[in-house]
């Protein structure tokens, strides 16, 4: 819908309306078109001006449509018909301008910005580039290496750089409205020659060549496999070789490569589940819109090793003031210069003063006593956790949140140290804590649904994407990750090397291979779990007796690497070698080569060739299927949980839509087929056994993703 008044007697004011950020519907379509095409008949009317209502001009094009047949007027003749009047049309930008909306903007003679606006083209994060010649505009407005950099990341920018670019006008502090009327009179009846931007020659650059070759070298770089930001690149190029009517042919031939793309689906799939997931439930049936969040002023962090530092950072960051405990002086010291340090770099690159006076450090627990909200960040050991636990109870005031950042260790147990249960929640962040966007929010069996909210609200005002989760020993992203790394070890053992393995993963999309990974986490950490859980033993026979521990198959490799001190790049030698401690080139390590050959002829193992296949199903279905029990047990509400999970704290690949996601395409019932196959081949693996779960969704037909929900509420009743 857009609303047409005429105001200040000669300007057609256009107001698009489609809350909250008035996306291009195909009735808001239809509205811009009806009228553009009144503005221009009324012969009082001398300009117009195109602005959105309710502080926001337009969001872009409605992403719900996608999926749909789409019907309504299409953009492209739409903002060539703005492009075309002949009487002025200024566009008033307010909130945000980005993808379609922007080419809407684009299409208009003149842009005037609120100085608080945000503009881009982030359409190459939907799996889709910007095809209503926002690829063929843009650059003849701003020059090619801007251009590029703005469509093939998608990122926005604020109003004061989009002037700086040259992508506005003007911006103002006033009302925008106001001041776009203001100049839409004083631009009436001025030639607008010089104001179609695709009349414009594209500005030249020295050598196309070589900037393009260096463009799609970044793309593929950082793409990871993803095909929309190669289209991007693509697209640009056309703008600055083609004239502008085949340029705008090539933009529409490679959208439609992309627009029904696998990798658009899961790219759009990613944008709602990222916001499905802030519409929590728990299992009790308490929900976010039932549930209040209290008041957070000052949260106090105990334990200050790396993650503890990194949550002070977030939270003084976003305003809060921090008390921050570490008992150990001479911890606490190079914690506060640690601190200090992380703060003043971020606020650097942010151009904001460092929030150091958020922060006071203390060696003694009983400073706490007036802070709303407590942060447990010890050593993950739970003994000392429910010590902690039992201090913290004692010393602080009343109805104080008592969160833990464990990450795994069981929630009701901690809670069970205090006098108020309810008031003790899980908020396990990720490294590092104050980078990371992911949180998972966890509620054990007492926790209330005010504590759950109050935590997923603290994550929300610290920039963090925060999902909440039921208890259980992992939670959901550590949980799934276990049968991963098992198979990892598992393939090693068979005959693959972690080279081998990491490659096929680094192909698929992650940023780094499971090997690789473990390296830079900390082959220890792991170790320490697994002994303190009776897996780790010195016993030295060989064989397969000695590969089974409580029953299913084990694999000590892990185990055997710590015991050489390889504990991965702090050491400098893991499941690759580093040129020294903390470097980060990983190198393939002959040593590990004989180790395995001798470790597997020690226990009689057969060396087969695995191929990258091979290795893909048995990683990522064993922990898929590890997602469809998490989802069985009523530990995640539902797929989006998991997948926003492990986009965002695995590095899953986006463009794959996470593990739940890229089951649904892949098909599940090839997912069952194959897990089947792997079960049948490894019957002492459990993890390769086939969940309740996606054996019932497969003979309910394979729903879609977002039919799920259904099926699982139906094994829950059953149960
Ligand atoms: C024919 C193909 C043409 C393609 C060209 C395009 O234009 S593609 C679309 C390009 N636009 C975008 O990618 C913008 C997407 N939106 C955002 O980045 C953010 O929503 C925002 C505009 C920056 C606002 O962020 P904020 O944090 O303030 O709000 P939410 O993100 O929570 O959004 C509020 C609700 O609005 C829904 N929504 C937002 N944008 C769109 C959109 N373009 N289409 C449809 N719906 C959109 C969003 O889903 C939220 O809805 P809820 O129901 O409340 O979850």
């Amino acid at each position: 819908m857009a609303q047409y008044t005429r105001v200040s007697g000669s300007v057609g004011l256009i107001t698009l309306q489609n809350p909250p950020v008035n996306a291009l519907s195909a009735a808001v379509r239809q509205g811009i078109v009806n009228t553009v095409q009144r503005a221009l008949s009324e012969p009082e009317v001398k300009s117009v001006v195109i602005c959105g209502q309710k502080g926001a001009f337009c969001g872009g094009a409605d992403i719900k449509e996608f999926g749909t047949n789409m019907s309504g007027p299409p953009l492209v003749p739409m903002i060539h018909a703005i492009e075309s009047a002949v009487k002025p049309v200024v566009a008033a930008i307010e909130g945000v301008a980005l993808g379609g909306g922007l080419e809407l903007a684009l299409g208009c003679h003149y842009r005037i910005a609120h100085s608080k606006a945000r503009l881009g083209l982030p359409e190459v994060t939907l799996g889709l580039l910007p095809a209503a010649g926002g690829t063929q505009r843009l650059p003849r407005l701003i020059g090619v290496p801007a251009a590029l950099d703005l469509i093939t990341t998608g990122r926005h920018v604020t109003a004061t750089e989009a002037l700086q670019l040259g992508i506005v006008d003007q911006i103002t502090d006033h009302n925008t409205v106001d001041v776009a009327v203001k100049f839409a009179l004083s631009v009436a009846g001025q030639s607008l020659d010089s104001r179609r931007i695709s009349s414009y020659p594209c500005p030249r650059h020295s050598d196309f060549d070589a900037l393009f070759e260096a463009a799609m070298q970044k793309v593929h770089q950082s793409a990871r496999g993803a095909i929309a930001p190669v289209a991007c690149v693509q697209a640009v190029r056309a703008a600055a070789t083609l004239p502008y009517s085949q340029g705008m042919e090539r933009e529409k031939e490679l959208m439609a490569t992309l627009f029904t793309s696998g990798q658009a689906r899961a790219l759009q799939y990613c944008f709602f589940a990222q916001r499905a997931v802030g519409r929590w439930s728990m299992s009790s049936g308490a929900r976010w819109d039932t549930s209040k969040p209290r008041p957070v002023h000052k949260a106090a962090v105990i334990g200050l090793g790396t993650m503890g530092r990194g949550i002070a950072v977030a939270l003084a960051q976003a305003g809060l003031s921090v008390v921050a405990v570490e008992t150990q002086e001479k911890q606490l010291i190079e914690a506060k210069q640690a601190v200090t340090g992380m703060l003043e770099r971020g606020a650097k690159r942010r151009g904001v003063t460092p929030a150091l006076d958020k922060i006071t450090y203390s060696p003694n627990i009983q400073n706490v006593a007036d802070v709303d909200l407590i942060i447990e960040a010890v050593f993950e050991d739970m003994a000392l956790k429910e010590k902690v636990f039992k201090q913290l109870s004692a010393v602080c005031k009343p109805g104080t949140f008592l969160c833990t950042n464990t990450s795994g260790l069981d929630i009701n147990r901690l809670a069970s140290q205090t006098c108020n249960p309810e008031l003790v929640v899980g908020m396990h962040f990720f490294a590092p804590a104050h980078v990371m966007k992911l949180l998972e929010v966890v509620y054990g069996p007492r926790s209330s649904p005010h504590a759950v909210a109050t935590a997923m609200h603290l994550g929300k005002k610290i920039g963090k994407v925060s999902v909440a989760v039921g208890n259980c020993r992992g939670f959901v992203g550590n949980r799934m990750l276990k049968p991963y790394l098992e198979q990892a070890l598992f393939l090693l053992e068979e005959g693959a090397t972690p080279e081998q393995v990491d490659q096929a993963l680094e192909e698929f999309g992650f940023a780094m291979g499971v090997f690789r990974m473990s390296d830079l986490s900390g082959l220890d950490v792991g170790w320490r779990v697994r002994k303190a859980d009776g897996l780790v033993t010195s016993d030295a026979t060989t064989g397969q007796q000695a590969r089974i521990r409580q029953g299913h198959r084990y694999s000590p490799l892990g185990d055997l690497l710590c015991e050489q001190g390889r504990f991965g790049q702090k050491t400098g030698r893991g499941w690759y070698q580093y040129d020294k401690p903390g470097s980060r080139v990983a190198k393939p390590d002959p040593w590990l080569q004989n180790f395995l050959e001798e470790y597997r002829a020690r226990h009689g193992l057969v060396v087969r060739r695995i191929d990258h296949q091979e290795v893909l199903e048995r990683c990522l279905y064993s922990l898929i299927n590890e997602g469809f029990r998490i989802l069985e047990d009523g530990i995640a509400a539902g797929p989006e949980d998991i997948d926003v999970i492990y986009m965002f704290g695995y590095s899953w690949p986006r463009h794959r839509g996470g593990p739940m996601f890229y089951a649904s395409m892949v098909g599940l019932a090839r997912v069952l087929e194959r897990l089947e196959y792997y079960h049948q081949a490894h019957p002492d693996v459990p993890s390769l056994h086939p969940s309740t779960l996606l054996r019932k969704l497969v003979a309910n037909g394979s729903p879609p993703i977002h039919k799920w929900r259904e099926v699982i509420k139906k094994l829950h009743s059953q149960l």
